[in-house]
């Protein structure tokens, strides 16, 4: 065993340092070249990348995998830089791979997809021709639809809070937050007949997740389960389609789903095309808010400077039978509340795991310095830059509510090459907006009504070693129990929270 060990170890050593361009990132050495990093980021997932950066402190590296290279940048100069050569460097085909891995279209669907003219020659979305990503991202950047999914969010958001009174104590947090936050979400983006509002779909959809990671290997063995709730979820959508439930719903899916008809995809094969939009809507937002949540409520410090900038917000006024009530016009908490607004981004900077990756789709010289091959795929692990002592101080690990507020209590503006929980460049989330308002509509509407208490007793952040390495925020190996205690104030004054200036239907709604 030890001989053979010896000899394989020798034998791939000897590839990988014949098969080495010295003009390429350098390698860095693993004790078992090919399988050392496979197996590392098997086990370790995107701390595998901090770890190798705390040990090699490399600007850019290359780890050699079977059958691949990966060359991982850290340093910001070349982040910018490779975020500009969006021809040689590009995203669509990784994006577009793993949309086909998870949605689960069948062979002769992908291949009537890719020969339909909506992608450029290099594999990556053509953003002038209707495509899922070129759809979702002409919408997501159009104010009026914005401005009617965040409308429809923000009140299925306050709908779903007012029944907390009864029914939150004892429920884990981030489970409660996920459930309002998918109900909101898709409630705006599927209109009336949203299959989410079935509890047997939001359960599929939680049990589907897991096993996206196990689809490349024997999935019908390893995501046995989760490839089962898939089914459920494409059933429920494609019962969707066939009553019209599109029709209803935002322009968003119906241009998807005529995107889907003009592919020429068979009903069952256009339900499977929903399933990446839920991943890109579902996947973050509700985390990224429980992680706030817990940041806001286990320091006092914090609570209180939020409150306090919502309270000052939060317009007083008198319903027509004499009950004093109290408004917040969510369309304000971004500019007005700054303290609320830095948690967010700090929080998010903190939290955040994105790995962005992209193909090398020809060779290219990186600032005209490092020979990038066709064929590898190049990652961004945005922790190391996220906790970079170099870009964010000596401090860079700790959580600074205030890190983004300037003395004017405006926000400090931070380029993408070193905040990046969104991505950058061409393929940045074009849900940033609408997540980012949904967020801290929801957080605003508990902070200014809920006192949140651990059932412990203790606030203790939860570890994310089980945390999925595709996700950008990581879900917690274990969940918060909470008691949700209305806070005295809410009591004598209730609150509403709407998006948009004051309505007369709001004052008796
Ligand atoms: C807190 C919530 C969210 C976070 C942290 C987040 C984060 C990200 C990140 C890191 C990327 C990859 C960008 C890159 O590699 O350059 C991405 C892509 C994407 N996101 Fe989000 N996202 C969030 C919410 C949303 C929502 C609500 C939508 C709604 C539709 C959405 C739609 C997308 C789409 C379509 C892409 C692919 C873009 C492309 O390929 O051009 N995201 N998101």
């Amino acid at each position: 065993m030890g001989i053979f060990h010896a000899i394989l170890r020798g034998i791939l050593g000897w590839t990988h340092r014949e098969t080495h361009d010295e003009r390429e990132p350098p390698p860095v050495s693993s004790s078992f070249p090919y399988l050392g990093p496979s197996i590392g980021l098997l086990l370790r997932k995107s701390n595998y990348l901090v770890d190798l950066f705390t040990r090699y402190q490399q600007p850019i590296y290359t780890i050699r995998m079977p059958f691949t290279r990966l060359y991982v940048v850290n340093h910001p100069s070349l982040i910018s830089a490779s975020q500009r050569q969006i021809n040689s460097i590009a995203f669509g085909p990784v994006g577009r791979d793993f949309g086909f891995l998870f949605s689960g279209l069948t062979k002769q669907s992908q291949e009537m997809i890719k020969r339909s003219g909506k992608f450029k020659n290099n594999g990556d979305y053509d953003k002038s021709s209707g495509n899922i990503g070129a759809i979702i991202h002409s919408y997501m950047r159009d104010p009026p639809t914005l401005e009617t999914l965040t409308t429809a969010a923000v009140a299925s958001l306050a709908k779903g809070i007012q029944g907390w009174n009864s029914a939150f104590n004892g429920f884990g947090m981030f489970e409660k937050i996920a459930h309002e936050m998918t109900l909101a979400l898709t409630n705006a983006v599927y209109g009336p007949q949203n299959p989410f509002r079935e509890e047997i779909v939001e359960s599929s959809w939680r049990q589907f997740l897991p096993g996206i990671s196990k689809l490349l290997l024997f999935p019908s063995i390893t995501a046995r389960s989760s490839l089962h709730a898939r089914n459920r979820l494409i059933v429920a959508f494609e019962s969707y389609f066939a009553n019209g439930g599109h029709r209803q719903a935002s322009a968003m899916v119906q241009s998807n789903h005529q995107l889907g008809l003009d592919f020429g995809l068979l009903p069952t094969e256009l339900a499977k095309t929903e399933i990446p939009v839920c991943l890109a809507l579902l996947s973050s937002g509700a985390l990224a808010a429980s992680w706030l949540l817990f940041h806001i409520y286990s320091d006092p410090a914090i609570l209180t400077g939020c409150r306090r900038e919502l309270l000052v917000l939060a317009e007083t006024f008198y319903t027509e039978d004499g009950k004093l009530n109290r408004y917040l016009d969510a369309t304000q908490i971004k500019s007005k509340c700054p303290i609320l607004y830095s948690t967010l981004r700090e929080t998010l900077r903190h939290h955040s795991t994105i790995i962005s990756a992209k193909s090398v789709t020809e060779d290219v010289m990186l600032a005209d310095q490092y020979l990038l091959k066709k064929g590898s795929i190049l990652l961004i692990p945005g922790q190391v830059i996220h906790k970079s002592p170099v870009v964010w101080g000596v401090d860079a690990d700790t959580f600074d509510h205030r890190r983004f507020v300037l003395p004017d209590m405006t926000q400090k503006k931070v380029g993408t090459s070193a905040f990046r929980p969104f991505g950058a460049g061409d393929t940045m989330c074009p849900g940033r907006h609408f997540s980012t308002d949904v967020i801290l509509s929801l957080v605003a509407m508990i902070v200014l009504q809920f006192d949140l208490e651990p059932e412990s007793g203790q606030w203790t952040a939860p570890t994310t070693k089980g945390a999925d390495i595709w996700n950008t925020v990581p879900k917690p190996d274990n969940d918060i129990p909470v008691l949700a205690k209305p806070t005295q104030a809410s009591d004598k004054v209730q609150l509403k929270v709407g998006w948009g200036a004051l309505k007369k239907n709001v004052l008796n709604g």
